[in-house]
């Protein structure tokens, strides 16, 4: 059996290794020679799934490393009686501990002492914004749902949601939609001039999505304006060609890696194994959790000293700093576009290892039973 299968999808060999033989392809480049002879199409978010790759194919399985959908022609793979898989859920940690490490930098420009102070408005309550809400509410913060789609759905639920218009009006916003061209609810260019105009210079807008959610031209339009909000970019349009100006324009900017946790990443991998055993009716022997590797920081300390605020703010940048993808980025936006556009990939696929909060043991000595409460609310481990 072969299967083909993004060289930047970690644990190929462990997982997929003893099912079948492994082709290692760059998932932005495949083309339709390279996936021909192939029985299991492997890919992630950079890789376009549709008839026009696996027409002719001997393709019967493709399984997507990623939560987003958007690259793959489902329609049409239903139709072909090909079987399918994502990974919902497999990263959502990651993106919720980024969009975190964020509004806590956001706290500190802003001089806030109380970080809990700044409402947050989440668009989006699926698996990230449903993570984020849980764990910003345990912080204390005070959270706007948004999700039509899931008000809809669950017209009785206990759940209070807001209107887009509603959550614009939150310190934070961000956004944890899938990218989706279908009314009533599609979310291409769901934040265009209107929805920009009603956000301004003490807010902060996150994209921790889809690029192409925000209409770019009208966000580096409102972004050219004196009163315009901070912004925070994962996600772009067009990528990896993304434009350096906008760039230049957001506060921080990051090349679409809210969800490269490494534990984010292998969970990828063990779902879509899972999925493809299943298809396949074969044991599932393999777990991520198996190959997770020591972190190279294990351990911190606090001590009845330590202000509550600053303390979890400290242990979220231990894990994960969005400054050093930033700086990173804005270095990999010299060139002509064709450079960029390969060294934004390349800053993805050699992406150091990232450990989540839960990897980090927090040892707290005289304090506060809210301060503990806080580290479990990040999902660390504790030793009181
Ligand atoms: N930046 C990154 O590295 C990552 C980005 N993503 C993106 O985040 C998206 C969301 O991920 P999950 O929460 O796991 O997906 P999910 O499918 O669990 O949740 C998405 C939620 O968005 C809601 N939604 C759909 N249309 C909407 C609209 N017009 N307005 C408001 N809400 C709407 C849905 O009802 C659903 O509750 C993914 O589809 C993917 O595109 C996911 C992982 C990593
Ligand atoms: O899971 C998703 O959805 C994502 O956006 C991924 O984190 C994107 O990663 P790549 O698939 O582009 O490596």
């Amino acid at each position: 059996m072969l299967i083909v299968a993004d060289e930047n999808i970690p644990l190929l060999d462990a997982f997929f290794g003893d099912i079948g033989e492994i082709r290692r392809v760059t998932g932005r480049t495949l083309s339709r020679e390279q996936v021909q002879d192939a029985d299991i199409l492997l890919v992630r978010s950079v890789t376009r799934v549709n008839r026009e790759l696996l027409e002719g194919s001997r393709v019967r399985f493709v399984g997507t490393a990623t939560i987003g959908t958007d690259h793959i022609d489902l329609e049409w793979l239903q139709a072909r009686g090909i079987g399918f898989a994502a990974a919902p859920g497999c990263n959502a940690t990651s993106v919720a501990e980024y969009v975190l490490s964020v509004v806590s930098l956001f706290a500190e420009r802003r001089g806030l002492d109380d970080w809990t102070s700044l409402t947050v408005g989440i668009v989006g309550v699926g698996n990230v914004g449903g993570q984020l809400a849980q764990c910003l509410e345990r912080l204390g913060f005070e959270v706007r749902l948004c999700d039509p789609p899931r008000q809809e759905r669950e017209p009785g639920a206990e759940l209070p949601f807001v209107s887009l218009a509603e959550a614009l009006e939150c310190d934070v916003v961000t956004l944890h939609t899938p990218l989706t061209r279908h009314q009533p609810h599609a979310t291409w260019h769901m934040v265009s001039d209107p929805e920009l105009a009603l956000i301004g210079a003490d807010q902060l807008l996150i994209n921790g999505g889809r690029g192409e959610v925000v209409d770019s031209e009208a966000l580096m339009r409102r972004l050219e304006q004196a009163d315009a909000p901070l912004v925070a970019l994962d996600v772009w349009e067009h990528e990896p060609g993304i434009r350096p100006d906008l760039v230049d324009k957001v506060w921080l900017a990051t090349p679409h890696i809210a969800g490269y946790s490494l534990e984010g990443k292998m969970q990828g991998t063990e779902m879509v194994y899972r999925a493809l055993c299943q298809f396949l009716g074969l044991p599932i022997r393999k777990k991520a959790g198996q190959f997770l590797p020591e972190p190279a920081v294990s351990k911190v300390s606090f001590t009845s000293s330590a202000e509550e605020d600053e303390a979890i703010r400290t242990a979220l940048r231990v894990c994960y700093d969005p400054r050093r993808d930033d700086a990173r980025l804005r270095l990999a936006m010299r060139g002509n576009p064709e450079q960029r556009a390969v060294a934004f990939d390349r800053l993805r696929r050699d992406y150091p290892v990232r450990r989540e909060c839960s990897s980090l043991k927090i040892q707290l000595k005289g304090t506060s039973k809210s301060l503990q409460d806080g580290f479990r609310a990040l999902g660390c481990k504790l030793k009181i």
